[in-house]
């Protein structure tokens, strides 16, 4: 067969995969009425998950899971967006990789506001001005963001999803030719982040100029002869620089995970979830290993436990992030919350991805 007619295949089918999305959409919008009228979420990351599994398990064809999720995770946003716009502040500046994350999740359609500080995020969310923030909380290379943890014991916001992602560096430029850079751009943690690849390619005459974020680095590449970015993949997009090397980063396995966080929210159980929480426990010898002790008695999987600094008043307190396997709903997990309830504070359940 030649080209021309798998075309008219190919047309032929893609006609047949809009009338289905557009049928997908009808119904959808009628979830969204009904779910307005009871005033419920319209993200629900369970329902989501399971329609993930469902197809990738029923799967029989090329499509590899990546690919299944890579293109339900875009209809889904859209979905939502039927449903209800709903606005999405991030970490910005837009490129960043909190915008990546957050488009990994929302999608391209979604209604985005860039904000300068994490603090900024937790505030339009305790507002109201945006229905979800995203933040960074941990990356596997340098640790838990503090600040991320402090504004959740501070304000009332709860946990709706996790968003793991795979932290790569792009190297872009508008030469087509290394021999011809002369000047690259980047945050000092991204050249430091991929040393090896800018030793070996670049002799010392290159210069590596520090800015603020990755995408000012690509904003610059993009308007200036002879030089680079080391970037994002979304901020080189954004600002059509071609991207000349992918994961140019040192170690293949850094990888940061964000959480998305709304002010009023609780998923359903999906059926492997995670919960976190944080605790406040009292000073006195053993409390420590009593309260632990307590989770392994519940049959409670905990994994994760990182104690961070808070004093109260003169008494100085030890504050824990715990996560453990389980839904706030589950009846092994009840209990243990209830009678602790005075030092525990839930940030949220939600389905687990890492
Ligand atoms: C349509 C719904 O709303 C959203 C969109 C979904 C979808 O496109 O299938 C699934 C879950 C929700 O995040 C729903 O809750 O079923």
């Amino acid at each position: 067969m030649n080209i021309d007619n798998i075309r008219k295949q190919i047309d032929r089918i893609d006609q047949q995969i809009l009338n289905l999305l557009n049928e997908r959409m009808e119904l959808v919008k009628e979830i969204g009425q009904l779910k307005r009228t009871s005033n419920a979420a319209i993200y629900r990351p369970e329902r989501e998950r399971a329609i993930l599994e469902r197809l990738t398990k029923s799967s029989s064809g090329r499509l590899s899971q990546q690919a299944i999720e890579a293109i339900y995770l875009e209809i889904f946003a859209v979905s939502r967006n039927i449903e209800l716009p709903e606005k999405v502040a991030y970490l910005g500046p837009e490129g960043s990789f909190t915008h990546q994350a957050a488009e990994a999740r929302f999608g391209a359609l979604s209604d985005y506001i860039p904000l300068r500080s994490i603090q900024s995020v937790f505030e339009s969310v305790v507002t109201k001005r945006a229905r979800f923030g995203i933040i960074p909380i941990e990356n596997n290379q340098e640790g838990i963001v503090s600040e991320s943890i402090k504004l959740m014991s501070e304000n009332e916001v709860h946990i709706v999803a996790e968003v793991p992602m795979p932290i790569h560096l792009a190297f872009a430029s508008l030469e087509d030719r290394i021999s011809q850079i002369r000047k690259i751009y980047s945050k000092d943690i991204a050249f430091r982040q991929c040393s090896r690849f800018l030793d070996d390619y670049f002799s010392d005459q290159v210069e590596l100029i520090p800015v603020e974020s990755t995408s000012t680095a690509a904003r610059l590449a993009s308007k200036e002869k002879g030089s680079a970015a080391v970037c994002a993949n979304i901020a080189a997009k954004m600002y059509d620089l071609p991207v000349l090397f992918e994961n140019i980063e040192d170690s293949g396995d850094n990888y940061t995970r964000f959480l998305i966080i709304s002010h009023d929210f609780k998923n359903d159980r999906s059926g492997e979830d995670k919960t976190t929480v944080l605790a406040q426990i009292s000073a006195e010898p053993g409390s420590l290993a009593t309260f632990l002790q307590e989770f392994h008695q519940a049959n409670i999987n905990l994994t994760k436990i990182e104690s961070y600094p808070a004093k109260k008043g003169k008494t100085f307190h030890y504050q824990f992030l715990l996560e453990f396997d389980g839904h706030i709903d589950d009846s092994h997990v009840k209990p243990i919350m209830e009678k602790h309830a005075d030092i525990i504070k839930w940030l949220g359940s939600y389905p687990k991805l890492c």
